[in-house]
């Protein structure tokens, strides 16, 4: 590395220390002793929710299935506290939002004056009391691009030359097997979640018998056709300048993910990632994934997991999620204190059989929209900047 590029990390460093105690700064003052930004850049050293080495089981298979679809359901049920504004009478709950881009065609709403009430009162919070917690694949990235299909963290991998053909064509057919079912809105999360253990595991089985190497990541990601939304950077700049934590909480690979927003310069110090990592032995080659697996529909228990998170962060009562499934509702489970929480659902597929379930469970829901424009536009109005 030459001394220029040095300088430059020294630079980030610097900036990032300074950045780090503005936000500590900010945060002490609207609320008594909070310092979750430090604490995030402390626990930027990621690993998935049951920390490194662990039992590789997943978390779905050692509970019972009643539990988790008793999660998802938990999310959808009407009398979990969801705003604070809900049974007050002033006036600032009747006040009209004005967020134009909630008007767009791609927005549903089952019930926009309830959303107009949320957004209210998380912008009487203010900023200081907001954490976000998003979805990864196909929430913060495309879906689409150009009418062709977009790359999740396990196509990734999967599509690139690091792979035999014959484990390509494998792993194609469990994605044709598998990904029907996990869309399939006539399945029923009990029957379905066996399924996606299954798929997980098959997969990951997979990738280990590649002997993928660590050095190689940054190169696929590079290569690959993996695209945040269109907005992503003013996002994630927004989320940073205003010192919001964000939490990405995925089922995709954690290690593909981190390079991805690594190489489109938006890995900040406010975010943390929950997600499957992989365990590479001495010499940078894939021995096995750590920790508990992650999939779409054991959310709820990882959340749970992961309380030290949410610990750190028990003043920032009012939560911003993003997600793409119904699974994806389940992220918030672990959060201390919640007061009110805002719910968007990106619906890319299989749109008209599911739009009903996802304006039953998303507070907003966007379909076929492939920009971060609502949540933008919805940042900018909580944050007021
Ligand atoms: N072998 C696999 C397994 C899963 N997927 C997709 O990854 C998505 C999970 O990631 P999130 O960030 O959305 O939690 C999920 O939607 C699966 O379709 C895959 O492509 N290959």
């Amino acid at each position: 590395m030459d001394s220029k590029k040095r300088k430059g990390g020294a630079e980030k460093v610097r900036e990032s220390k300074k950045k780090t105690r503005k936000c500590v700064k900010l945060n002490q003052h609207h609320s008594k002793g909070l310092t979750s930004a430090a604490a995030l850049e402390d626990s930027r050293a990621v690993e998935n929710v049951a920390g490194a080495g662990g039992d590789r089981s997943a978390v779905g298979a050692e509970s019972s299935v009643s539990e988790v679809v008793a999660g998802i359901s938990a999310a959808r049920d009407p009398r979990r506290p969801r705003t604070s504004a809900e049974g007050k009478d002033t006036s600032d709950t009747e006040q009209r939002v004005k967020i134009a881009e909630l008007s767009k065609s791609s927005v549903c709403m089952k019930e926009p004056e309830r959303v107009n009430e949320i957004l209210t009162s998380m912008r009487n919070s203010g900023s200081s009391t907001l954490q976000v917690i998003s979805d990864f694949d196909m929430t913060l990235t495309r879906f689409a691009y150009n009418g062709k299909r977009c790359p999740t963290c396990h196509n990734i991998l999967e599509n690139d030359k690091l792979i035999s053909e014959e484990c390509q064509a494998e792993l194609q057919n469990l994605l044709d097997t598998y990904y029907p079912i996990e869309i399939d809105c006539t399945r029923s999360p009990e029957e379905k979640l066996p399924l996606m253990v299954e798929w997980w595991t098959k997969a990951h089985d997979l990738l280990v018998q590649q002997k993928i190497k660590k050095a190689d990541l940054a190169l696929v990601v590079r290569e690959s056709e993996a695209r945040l939304r269109d907005g992503y950077k003013e996002f994630f700049k927004h989320l940073n300048d205003t010192c919001v934590p964000l939490l990405i909480f995925s089922a995709g690979i954690g290690d593909v993910l981190e390079e991805v927003i690594r190489q489109a310069d938006v890995f900040f110090s406010n975010v943390k990632v929950v997600s499957n990592y992989m365990d590479f032995d001495e010499s940078g080659v894939l021995r096995a994934f750590k920790g508990q697996l992650i999939h779409i529909y054991n959310k709820r228990e990882g959340a749970l997991l992961n309380t030290q998170h949410f610990q750190e962060l028990h003043s920032r009562s009012n939560v911003l999620l993003l997600g793409d499934s119904l699974g994806d509702l389940n992220m918030s489970d672990g959060v201390s204190d919640l007061q009110n929480i805002l719910t968007i659902g990106y619906l890319n597929d299989k749109v008209d059989e599911r739009r009903q379930s996802y304006l039953n469970s998303y507070d907003v829901v966007l379909v076929k929209d492939e920009s971060m424009e609502v949540p933008n536009a919805i940042l900018r109005y909580i944050t007021g900047h």
